[in-house]
């Protein structure tokens, strides 16, 4: 089994290093550096080479689906399954049925784990898997290949997903990212509350800005989040106020 791997940044490194241990792997992305690979026990391919893996995992930004997906539909295998990795999962899903040929599979997956809190192993991580456009054979595969390597595999519909995290994930990223705002940092008279409170900053301070405002930006749940946050903030406020 071959597997390609489009985009080599923070994620698509970890997959890279991991899924290298069972299978051939190859990766593309406009910058990439061989050595790199090559110590993550792969190669680099061209475009057209990637497109031919029997699983193709697209490791791009949630903001570069539709961009990738024009690139590569006319070049994708019937045989090929295509597999992405996007914080959210309505968006890349409908972007990827309506560009890709009619006959190609499609899995919607959310690895939610990332360089920093997968960094000795996969095991225990969290994977949810929205089967949408994939054979059945080929779903239980992938799910049996996932669960032997001691992942929690989580089935939802791309809707059930992006509600959930967005009360979850882009919660904890937004709450991180106010944190980085405000500069918190360890004091030396501080709490183990505040300290827990700062471990936020752990999986959210390695993240870019442009994850932060895709996962906003493409979830059709992340709004409501943010109003009952914002309100629940504000009702907080007013309370020590009167
Ligand atoms: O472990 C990390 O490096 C992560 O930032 C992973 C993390 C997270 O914040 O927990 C970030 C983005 C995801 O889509 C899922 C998980």
């Amino acid at each position: 089994m071959k597997v390609g791997i489009i985009g080599f940044g923070r994620l698509g490194k970890l997959l890279t290093k991991n899924l290298s241990k069972d299978a051939t792997t190859i990766c593309y992305d406009i910058n990439i550096s061989k050595e790199e690979v090559e110590s993550l026990g792969s190669k680099v391919g061209t475009l057209e080479e990637v497109c031919k893996s029997t699983i193709l995992i697209l490791c791009v930004p949630i903001s570069a689906i539709e961009s990738i997906a024009d690139q590569i539909a006319p070049l994708v295998s019937k045989e090929t399954l295509v597999v992405d990795v996007c914080s959210v999962k309505i968006h890349p899903m409908k972007i990827l049925e309506e560009k890709l040929p009619q006959d190609t599979q499609i899995l919607g997956t959310h690895p939610m784990f990332g360089p920093d809190s997968a960094a000795k192993s996969l095991y225990g991580c969290k994977i949810v898997l929205c089967q949408q456009r994939v054979s059945d054979e080929r779903y239980r595969n992938i799910k049996g290949y996932l669960e032997s390597h001691g992942l929690k595999v989580i089935e939802a519909t791309a809707d059930e997903h992006d509600q959930q995290i967005a009360n979850t994930l882009i919660l904890t990223h937004t709450i991180g990212r106010t944190l980085m705002e405000m500069n918190a940092t360890e004091m030396e008279i501080d709490t183990k509350g505040y300290r827990r409170l700062l471990k936020i900053l752990e999986t959210v301070e390695n993240d870019s800005v442009q994850l932060f405002k895709d996962m906003n930006k493409y979830n059709p749940h992340a709004k409501n989040m943010r109003t009952s946050l914002s309100s629940a903030l504000e009702e907080t406020l007013a309370s020590v106020q009167s």
